[in-house]
């Protein structure tokens, strides 16, 4: 196994299997004392870029690490089983075969394909044999405002039809208004809906007015039993930031610490360098540590920032930049 796949470890190594997050009784008390100090946060982020430099094979094996992590994402209007199925050839085979040999990454793939509901069919019959799962976006994404049973059924159908992990959409009022039992209660049933499927609470981070809503939301979504808290669907003005993650994985750790269950982050939305990927992997190595690095505990939600890491890894073997265009996704 060369340097960089042992740096990698992910793809090479067995995932670690825990018991999920089963949820617990919402604990208001534990809701209100959630704060957020904006300043304090912004300051601690402003540190982050230049902190880690990651260089040559080390940086070559983060971003390995960073692909593994990918829900490798198409949510368009215009998606088509053929769009979905060259998706998926690039989910199966994410970087250029002479690349990954000259790393010694053969067999590495994305963490996921992430798809609306009419495209779990073709995705999956694309990913079959690869181990690859498939996630759908649920629950009237991306605001979240068709009727409950309409929702809950959304889920159902996209379990039946395959999909192995749910991305669900909570409704932003019950935050702004401050109807944590709501949220909890709403979450609960979303959760039940997916059965053995695995759900990611996306709480559009973008929309719920403050960092502290963003605390408080997380906490309740975990409560509920959430395996993974996202912060974005793609579709807000402003989607993944550092502040939000920040707030996000300290209530992932907190958790962690008062109930003994690892859940699990995904930053989506605008995250397309590859540099800025590396940023996230620092910041999760830094507050929650190595084991959340891993495709079961952390997640990128993006549609193309596969391509530039593929940029970065063809520079790293070759020394020369292509063109963007030669690493189409799909
Ligand atoms: O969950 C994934 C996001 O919708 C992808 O957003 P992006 O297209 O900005 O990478």
């Amino acid at each position: 196994m060369s340097t960089i796949a042992e740096r990698t470890a992910t793809a090479h190594l067995p995932q670690l299997h825990e018991a999920r997050n089963p949820g617990k009784a919402l604990d208001m008390d534990w809701v209100r004392a959630a704060r957020a100090n904006r300043s304090a946060i912004e300051r601690r982020c402003a540190t982050l870029p230049g902190r880690r430099s990651v260089k040559k094979e080390y940086q070559a094996a983060w971003l390995a690490r960073a692909i593994s992590c990918i829900d490798l994402t198409t949510l368009a209007g215009d998606d088509t089983p053929g769009r979905v199925a060259r998706l998926c050839a690039k989910a199966r085979q994410p970087v250029r075969p002479d690349l990954l040999e000259a790393l010694g990454l053969e067999g590495l793939t994305v963490g996921a394909v992430c798809v609306y509901h009419d495209m779990i069919a073709p995705a999956v019959a694309a990913l079959r044999g690869s181990g690859i799962p498939v996630a759908a976006v649920s629950t009237g994404f991306p605001a979240g405002l068709s009727p409950f049973p309409l929702r809950v059924a959304e889920i159902e159908e996209s379990v039946r039809a395959g999909a192995q992990e749910i991305d669900i959409v909570i409704s932003r009022r019950l935050v702004l208004t401050g109807d944590w039992q709501g949220l909890y209660d709403e979450m609960r049933s979303f959760r039940a809906a997916c059965g053995e499927a695995h759900i990611k609470a996306i709480l559009a981070t973008g929309e719920l007015g403050t960092l502290q809503n963003v605390a408080r939301a997380s906490l309740v979504c975990m409560m509920a039993g959430a395996d993974f808290i996202k912060t974005s669907t793609g579709k807000e003005s402003v989607n993944a930031t550092l502040p939000v993650s920040l707030v996000m994985v300290r209530a992932i750790r907190e958790y962690h610490q008062r109930s003994g269950y690892r859940v699990g982050y995904k930053p989506a939305g605008g995250i397309s360098k590859a540099k800025d990927a590396l940023v996230y992997l620092s910041l999760i190595k830094e507050e929650l540590g190595d084991r959340w690095l891993r495709p079961d505990l952390f997640r990128f939600g993006a549609s193309s920032l596969l391509g530039d890491i593929e940029r970065q890894l063809e520079h790293h073997v070759t020394g020369a930049y292509s063109a963007s265009w030669r690493h189409a996704m799909a």
